[in-house]
C-alpha cells in the first residue's frame, strides 16, 4: 500500500495551510509549472467557531458536521478548485478529521449548524449520544485520555475533551465514508487521516474498504484513494506508526526531528551522519513514510523537541538546508509546508501566540498573497521549488557518489540525474567531486533560476555555471553562510 497517483514526473505534495479554496485554485497553475504533484488542503467540513482565543487554527480540527462551509470557502468554491487543479494535473488531498467532533460546550458551526457537545448532539450530521464512546468503552474517571501507555484509552477516550466517535459503529462508518465518497466523487485524489493514533486500525480498515475508486474523469479506472495517516510516534509510546502501515502511508515525525537535530548540530550530531539516513535511523521504510521538515502543529513548538529541534521558516537558512536535503535524498513521500506568518513570542519555552489563526479579520481569512508579510509561501522559495525539480529529475534513481569530510560537509548524487553539495561548516571550501553526472555545463539551482545555461540571475544571487568533464568530475566551490549548497541536475 502507500501508493499515490501523480501526473507523470511529479511527486511532491504541498500543504497550503488555511488557504482559501479560491486562492488554491489560482495557485494551481504555478504549482503545475513548478512540478508539484498535489496540494493538502485544510479540513473541508463545517467546524466549530472558537472565539476564545479568537478563531484559532485548531478550530478547523473540531468538526460540527460534514457540510462544506468553512472559512476556506463553500462547496461550489471547493468543487471549482478541485476541477481546475485536477485539469492542471495538480491533485487534491483532503485533511480528514474523523476521530472526533468538538470539545465541550455548545454553539453554531462555520456552516450554521448548531451542536451541543455536552449532550453529544450534532444534528448537522446527525450524530447523537450513541455514536460516541462512553463509559462502556472508556474507563477513565473523566472520560479523557489520561495515560498514553494504555492503547485502549488512547483510542476509546476523549483526546483533550474532544467528543470521541465510535469508529466501530456501522452508522458512524457510514456517515464518514459517505462524506469521503462525496469528496472522491468531486475529484479528490486522497486523504490525510488526522489523529489516527486515536482510532483503531481495524476501524480504519473497515472505513477504507467502503471507499470508492477515484473519479475516472481524472484518474485511471480502479485507482484507489491515496491514504496517509497521521500517527505522532516519537518512539516512546506503545502505539506505533508501524501499526498502521498495512493500511496506507504514515506520517514519519522522526524524519523532521532527526534532520532538525543534525542541522542544528544538537548533541554533537554531524551532517556526515546522514549517509544512511532513513530506515537505518529507526524510521519507517521509505515506501511507508510521508515525510516533512515541519507540519502545522509542530512548527508552533508542540510535540517532540519543541523549539530546539524542529526547523521552520523562522529559522530560514537551516530550513532551506533541511528542505534541500529532503528533496535531494531518496526517502519517503515528501510534503512541503506552506505557512502563514504569526508573531511568535516564546515565553518560558512556550509560544504564547501558538493558537493564532490565518491572516484576516474576525474569523474571515485574508486572500493568500505570497511574500506580503502574511503568507510565507515556502513552496515558492527558489531554494525549495527548484529542488522540487531536482527531486523530479531524480525520481527512481538511487543515491550515489556519497562524499563527506567526517564533519558537516557532505555531497551525493542520484545516479547521474543530480548532484548536491551541502556545507554546514563556518567557511567556504573548494573540492573536486565525482558527480556521476553526464559531461556538460550546469547551473546551481539553489541560487540561479534554471539548471542549464544561461543560468538566470534571481536578483544577483546566481553562482553561475559548473562544468562536469567526461569522467563526471567537477571542481566546485561551496560557500558558507546563506544557502551553503550547490545543486546540479539534468
Ligand atoms: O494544540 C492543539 C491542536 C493540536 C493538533 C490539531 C490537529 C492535528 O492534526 C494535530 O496533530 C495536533 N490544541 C490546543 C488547544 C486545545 C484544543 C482543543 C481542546 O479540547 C483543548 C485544547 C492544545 O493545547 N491541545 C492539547 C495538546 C495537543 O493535543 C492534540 C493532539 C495531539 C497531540 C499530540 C499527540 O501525540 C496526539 O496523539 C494528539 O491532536 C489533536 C488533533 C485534532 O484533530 C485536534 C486537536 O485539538 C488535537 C490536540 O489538541
Ligand atoms: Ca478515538
Amino acid at each position: 500500500l502507500g501508493s499515490y497517483y501523480c501526473q507523470t514526473g511529479r511527486d511532491v505534495a504541498v500543504h497550503l495551510f488555511e488557504w482559501k479554496w479560491a486562492d488554491i485554485e489560482k495557485e494551481c497553475s504555478w504549482l503545475a509549472e513548478h512540478g508539484y504533484c498535489a496540494v493538502q488542503v485544510s479540513p473541508v467540513h463545517e467546524n466549530r467557531v472558537i472565539t476564545d482565543p479568537p478563531y484559532p487554527w485548531y478550530q478547523r480540527y473540531q468538526p460540527v458536521s460534514y457540510k462544506m462551509g468553512s472559512r476556506s470557502g463553500n462547496d461550489a468554491q471547493f468543487r471549482s478548485m478541485v476541477s481546475t487543479c485536477n485539469n492542471l494535473g495538480v491533485f487534491i488531498y483532503v485533511d480528514g478529521v474523523f476521530n472526533h467532533m468538538t470539545g465541550g460546550g455548545s454553539g453554531v458551526g462555520s456552516d450554521g449548524s448548531s451542536f451541543n457537545a455536552d449532550s453529544k448532539s450534532y444534528p448537522g450530521v446527525p450524530y447523537g449520544e450513541n455514536d460516541f464512546h462512553g463509559s462502556a468503552e472508556c474507563q477513565t474517571s473523566n472520560g479523557e485520555i489520561q495515560d498514553y501507555n494504555d492503547a485502549n484509552q488512547v483510542r476509546n477516550c476523549m483526546l483533550v475533551g474532544l467528543r470521541d466517535l465510535k469508529g466501530s459503529s456501522e452508522y458512524v462508518r457510514g456517515m464518514t465514508s459517505d462524506f469521503m465518497n462525496y469528496l472522491i466523487g468531486v475529484g479528490v485524489a486522497g486523504f490525510r487521516m488526522d489523529a489516527c493514533k486515536h482510532m483503531w486500525p481495524g476501524d480504519l480498515e473497515a472505513l477504507y474498504g467502503r471507499l470508492n475508486n477515484l473519479n475516472t474523469q481524472w484518474f485511471p479506472a480502479g485507482t484507489r484513494p491515496y491514504i496517509y495517516q497521521e500517527v505522532i510516534d516519537m518512539g516512546s509510546e506503545p502505539i506505533q506508526a508501524s501499526d498502521y502501515t498495512y493500511l496506507g502511508r504514515v506520517t514519519e515525525f522522526k524524519h523532521g526531528k532527526n534532520l532538525g537535530d543534525v542541522i542544528r548540530k544538537n548533541n554533537g550530531q554531524r551532517l556526515s551522519y546522514l549517509s544512511n539516513f532513513g530506515e537505518s535511523w529507526g524510521q519507517l521504510s521509505g515506501t511507508d513514510a510521508l515525510v516533512f521538515i515541519d507540519n502545522h502543529d509542530n512548527q508552533r513548538g508542540h510535540g517532540a523537541g519543541g523549539f530546539g529541534t524542529i526547523l521552520t521558516f523562522f529559522e530560514a537558512n537551516m530550513y532551506k538546508i533541511a528542505n534541500a536535503f529532503e528533496l535531494a535524498w531518496q526517502y519517503g513521500h515528501v510534503r512541503i509546508m506552506s505557512s502563514y506568518n504569526w508573531p511568535r513570542n516564546i515565553v518560558n519555552g512556550v509560544d504564547v501566540n501558538d493558537w493564532m489563526g490565518p491572516p484576516g479579520n474576525g474569523g474571515v481569512t485574508a486572500n493568500a498573497v505570497c511574500f506580503n508579510g502574511d503568507w510565507i509561501c515556502e513552496h515558492r522559495w527558489r531554494q525549495i521549488s527548484n529542488m522540487v525539480r531536482f527531486h523530479n529529475a531524480a525520481l527512481g534513481y538511487p543515491v550515489s557518489n556519497w562524499w563527506d569530510n567526517g564533519g558537516d560537509r557532505i555531497a551525493f548524487g542520484r545516479s547521474g540525474r543530480g548532484f548536491i553539495v551541502i556545507n554546514n561548516e563556518g567557511s567556504e571550501f573548494s573540492q573536486s567531486f565525482s558527480t556521476g553526472l553526464p559531461a556538460g555545463t550546469y547551473c546551481d539551482v539553489i541560487s540561479c533560476d534554471n539548471n542549464r545555461p544561461p543560468c538566470g540571475n534571481s536578483g544577483g544571487s546566481c553562482r553561475g555555471e559548473f562544468t562536469v568533464d567526461g569522467s563526471g568530475m567537477a571542481q566546485i566551490t561551496v560557500p558558507s553562510g546563506e544557502d551553503p549548497m550547490i545543486a546540479l541536475h539534468v
